[in-house]
């Protein structure tokens, strides 16, 4: 049985289709990315998963069972977590009390017991602590360091990702949703979280969908990869397929490109390709609902 599957989803925000009929399947240790041009819908695909946005129609199952219409703390409880494209953590609180805080859905007890602090609230703080620590030093000394009581307002972009990451590992999830993990880091901190990533599946035993726009990341550790153009699949298969279908080689390149059979791989230039400023290609006949 798959882990994740999505079938039919479409999404429509006012007369834009955000994503059409798209399939989805993610099996268990999977590490899977999905890519597109700006403006694709992979985010809107990731706010679908997580139950930001309730699909108009088709239907997403995780581990057999229909998630559509569970609110995002729910579907967090069943195993889903996530980081996002513009991070979202607690930047006066420091990078273990942002993973710590992570947990608390899970703290089975009373307000008594908290004030009393009895011996198993105690137990629970102690376990939440340790899990804390135990995802943390995935990413070794960049956030085990005298950086676990830093407020994250000081601390670097690629480091708060680092502690972004740690806290959805830290939910209990089985499934991570990483939404551009890369961003914002150089070349050597890319490679390195390449790295983090494939253990992050090896040893921790997550599967993985992420939505990358570093296509030497993505070529790296990818299993399958999905590419979306305004809003639909059109292309599926492993990093080398999917670079050279010349309907992705259109999409990043225009027509012009793929005509040329330009099919070599195009790491660098699909790269460019991602640079577009969002929207900047506009909206393409037939996506305009109305
Ligand atoms: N809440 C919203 N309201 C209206 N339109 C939206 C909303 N969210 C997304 N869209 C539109 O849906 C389309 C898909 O957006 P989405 O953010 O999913 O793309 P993306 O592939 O993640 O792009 P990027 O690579 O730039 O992050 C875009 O045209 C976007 O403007």
């Amino acid at each position: 049985m798959a882990m994740l599957e999505l079938r039919g989803v479409n999404k429509a925000f006012g007369g834009l289709q955000a994503t059409t009929n798209v399939d989805l399947t993610l099996n268990e240790g999977e590490i899977v990315s999905i890519i597109g041009p700006n403006g694709a819908g992979k985010s809107t695909l990731f706010n679908l998963i997580t139950g930001v946005y309730r699909p108009d129609s088709g239907d997403i199952r995780f581990e057999g069972r229909s998630i559509v219409g569970l609110k995002p703390n729910q579907i967090v409880d069943l195993g889903i977590a996530r980081t996002f494209q513009n991070l979202r953590l607690f930047t006066n609180l420091s990078v273990l009390e942002n993973v710590l805080i992570s947990q608390h859905h899970k703290l089975r007890s009373t307000w008594l017991s908290a004030v009393l602090r009895t011996p198993g609230y105690r137990r629970q703080e102690r376990e939440m602590h340790e899990r804390a620590l135990q995802k943390l030093a995935f990413f070794g000394p960049r956030l085990m360091s005298f950086r676990l009581h830093q407020p994250v307002y000081v601390l670097s972009y690629a480091n708060r990702r680092r502690t972004e990451m740690a806290r959805a590992m830290a939910t209990g999830a089985k499934l991570l949703l990483l939404d551009e993990p890369s961003a914002g880091m150089n070349p050597k901190e890319t490679n390195e979280i390449t790295g983090i990533i494939r253990r992050m599946r090896d040893e921790g035993g997550y599967t993985i969908l992420l939505v990358e726009h570093k296509m030497n990341l993505v070529g790296e550790i990818s299993d399958r990869v999905v590419v979306l153009d305004y809003g639909q699949k059109i292309a599926e298969g492993s990093y080398k397929e999917v670079v050279n279908d010349p309907r992705v080689i259109e999409a990043y390149l225009g027509k012009k490109a793929a005509e040329e059979g330009k099919t070599a791989d195009l790491t660098d230039e699909l790269h460019t390709g991602f640079d577009e400023p969002s929207g900047a290609r506009g909206a393409p006949e037939g996506r305009v609902t109305r």
